[in-house]
């Protein structure tokens, strides 16, 4: 077994407890699997992992009346067959209130869209280390663009069995000047813009199908994502293959901070969980379909009518797997101001935040145990 070299290491800097500017050496993980330790390094170790809820195929449960749900984009968008639409919308409301989370099929995003992206992922990723970090840079917004590492926050904090790199795709001209689009593969930038383009197609008209599942006008979703200065956010996982996976995540549990996040994977299904009823679902993933999650920004704007699944991604020991997540946001200047439905009981006491506001904070406490950044917006309980 070889050493990871004095340079296979990503740099994190961040403000411990008490205020003070640390930084962290953090181990790069494909570094590390092609390496092929047989021992999982102390700092990616959790312990807690068998003592955490249980884990569940849903096609396993007999006794689940509710699966994950899945939606048909083309019935969706084809409003004249009206049964079909009335349908997709009733799947629609319940699932994005009970899961959170939804397969979207018949998407239509042009095979070769998609096989653009997985090309320029794998030769990003098949790159050595140092030519990976020559590729592109890295800048701090709120969240860590470039070619980095995932949230470190402390020398104790079990780390994510994860590289990724992450590019602000929009609004355009938010990036000039830096360097952080991968120059190698030089078709990459052209790749992602080209599903960038379409997945803002899919999330558009989810945004205004999701308000009339829920008897709203239909823009009142939309009208936060002013097209000039909405955000979207790519960021591209990969996961390899991990010595240990009943000790490692892929991805410690979270929300997305976004308001809705649109994720492709591919070669692999298994790795991505969702808690429901105190449990980990194993989700369904068909190959050819997307999935959408509702952020915890589109929960806050729908007062707690939508909701942000809290999610997970596992290891596994001989697989590798890549995932694209898309996060849509409103620019971050804009007033969130939760819906009021005075028909209703259910007020889940969401207040006015501005989206650069609740992303500060977002981040300031991430990771937490369970899903609590999102209080931020809520009105305290007397
Ligand atoms: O890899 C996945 O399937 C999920 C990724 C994810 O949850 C994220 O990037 O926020
Ligand atoms: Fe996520």
């Amino acid at each position: 077994m070889e050493e990871l070299s004095e340079n296979c290491f990503h740099e994190a800097t961040y403000l411990d407890q008490e205020g003070q500017l640390r930084t962290s050496r953090v181990p790069v993980v494909q570094e590390l699997a092609r390496r092929g330790f047989k021992h999982l390094p102390e700092r990616f170790i959790r312990v807690h992992l068998e003592h955490d809820y249980d884990v569940v195929d849903l096609s396993l449960l007999n006794n689940v009346s509710e699966v994950l749900p899945s939606i048909s984009m083309a019935k969706l968008r084809a409003r004249s067959e009206s049964t079909d639409w009335t349908r997709e919308l009733a799947e629609l409301a319940s699932g994005a209130n009970t899961w959170g989370m939804l397969i979207i099929k018949d998407h239509g995003v042009p095979g070769h869209v998609l096989d653009g992206v997985k090309d320029v992922v794998k030769e990003f990723f098949g790159l050595s280390f140092e030519e990976k970090k020559a590729s592109v840079g890295s800048y701090v917004s709120v969240d860590n663009m470039g070619y980095v590492r995932n949230f470190v926050k402390s020398e104790d904090q079990p780390l994510d069995w994860i590289d990724r790199v992450t590019v602000k795709a929009a609004p355009v001209g938010a990036t000039q000047g830096l360097h952080v689009w991968p120059q190698r593969p030089a078709d990459f930038r052209h790749a992602i813009e080209q599903y960038v383009h379409e997945a803002r197609t899919i999330l558009n008209d989810l945004l205004e199908a999701l308000a009339e599942a829920l008897s709203l006008e239909k823009h009142v979703f939309l009208q936060n994502f002013d097209p000039k200065d909405s955000e979207i956010n790519v960021r591209v996982n990969y996961y390899p293959p991990c010595p240990r996976p009943d000790h490692a995540l892929g991805l410690t549990p979270h929300s997305d901070a976004s308001a809705l996040t649109l994720l492709m994977q591919f070669d692999t299904a298994g790795g991505l969980q969702v808690l429901k009823d105190k449990k980990w679902v194993n989700v369904p993933w068909p190959p050819e379909a997307l999935l959408v999650n509702m952020g915890d920004l589109l929960e806050i704007m729908s007062n707690g009518k939508l909701k942000s699944p809290w999610h997970r991604v596992v290891t596994q020991m001989d697989v590798e797997r890549f995932s694209v997540a898309l996060f849509y946001n409103p620019s971050p200047r804009t007033l969130i101001d939760p819906i009021r439905d005075s028909n209703s009981l259910k007020d889940e006491g969401y207040e006015k935040v501005v989206v650069g506001d609740y992303l500060q904070h977002f981040y300031r406490v991430s990771p937490t145990a369970e899903k609590q950044a999102i209080n931020f917006s809520k009105r305290p309980k007397t």
